[in-house]
């Protein structure tokens, strides 16, 4: 059985408010960030990424994203500083991407798009038991997203599309030990931040997004990896592609953006 939401026609984001009410919520997200417009705290601190004993278990496709999970079982892999107030445990990372073109992405910038955007989760496990109880709370998650740019090969990145074989069809799980994220991250750290929600549903309103203001680059070769992915099971007749899983800027409803200096 498929999941009642989409991306398409019929169960996509403009349909989700109907079983997920708080898609008209006033934190949501993603949103269209205006630089000019954000506010430049100087009291933010950097991020910091304790990656080094990261490890990764496994990649799956659930039929809405391809997901490479972690062990979060202690405080291995976390991000801290910046607007966050303790470490936060991750605990995935997926992508949200479009078909041909530079669409794809979550977030925008002043309306400009990117091809694919990376969401690094981290779950709050100072104050929460477990991930599904944070993913509801309202300082329970913190999400980086990073921009993918159409451009030249990202070296990084081959591991994780070479698997993408492994996991064609929804429902579809495949062993994926010792990726760390860490290659996939920008040079430089500076970010916007602000109070946002999941962009899927059940689109609880319990992230602090820090979206990197510094793209990386990633081929169109590479691009047309993900597009190969299906949201359709093994068992099913259809062979439906998955791609355009990404919803549009949500209505802003008086945040404030702020901006890191380094
Ligand atoms: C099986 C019961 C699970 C309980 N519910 C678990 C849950 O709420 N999961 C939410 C998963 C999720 C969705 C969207 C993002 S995004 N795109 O905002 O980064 C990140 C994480
Ligand atoms: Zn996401």
């Amino acid at each position: 059985t498929r999941d009642p939401w989409g991306y398409g026609n019929e169960d996509g984001p403009d349909a989700w408010h109907k079983d997920y009410p708080i898609a008209q919520g006033n934190r949501q997200s993603p949103i269209d960030i205006i630089p000019e417009e954000a506010v430049h705290d100087a009291s933010l601190s950097p991020i910091f990424l304790s990656y080094d004993y990261c490890n990764s278990i496994n990649i799956y496709n659930n039929g809405h994203s391809v997901i490479v999970e972690f062990d979060d079982t202690d405080d291995r892999t976390v991000i801290r500083g910046g607007p966050l107030d303790n470490a936060y445990r991750l605990k995935q990372f997926h992508f949200h991407w479009g078909g041909k073109g530079n669409h794809g992405s979550e977030h925008t910038v002043r309306g400009k798009t990117y091809a694919s955007e990376l969401h690094l989760v981290h779950w709050n496990a100072a104050k929460y038991k477990t991930f599904g109880e944070a993913a509801a709370g309202p300082d329970g998650l913190a999400v980086i997203a990073i921009f993918l740019e159409k451009g030249d090969e990202h070296r990084g990145l081959h591991k994780i599309t070479d698997a993408f074989y492994m996991v064609k069809f929804k429902g579809s799980v495949a062993d994926f030990k010792g990726f760390n994220p860490k290659i996939l991250l920008p040079n430089s750290l500076v970010y916007w931040t602000y109070p946002g929600s999941l962009t899927t549903p059940p689109l609880h309103e319990s992230v602090t997004w820090i979206v990197l203001k510094e793209p990386i680059t990633v081929s169109e070769k590479q691009m047309g990896r993900f597009r190969m992915l299906l949201i359709s099971g093994e068992e099913e007749d259809d062979r439906t592609r998955m791609e355009n899983n990404f919803r549009p800027p949500q209505p802003l409803k008086g945040r404030k953006v702020r901006a890191s200096s380094n």
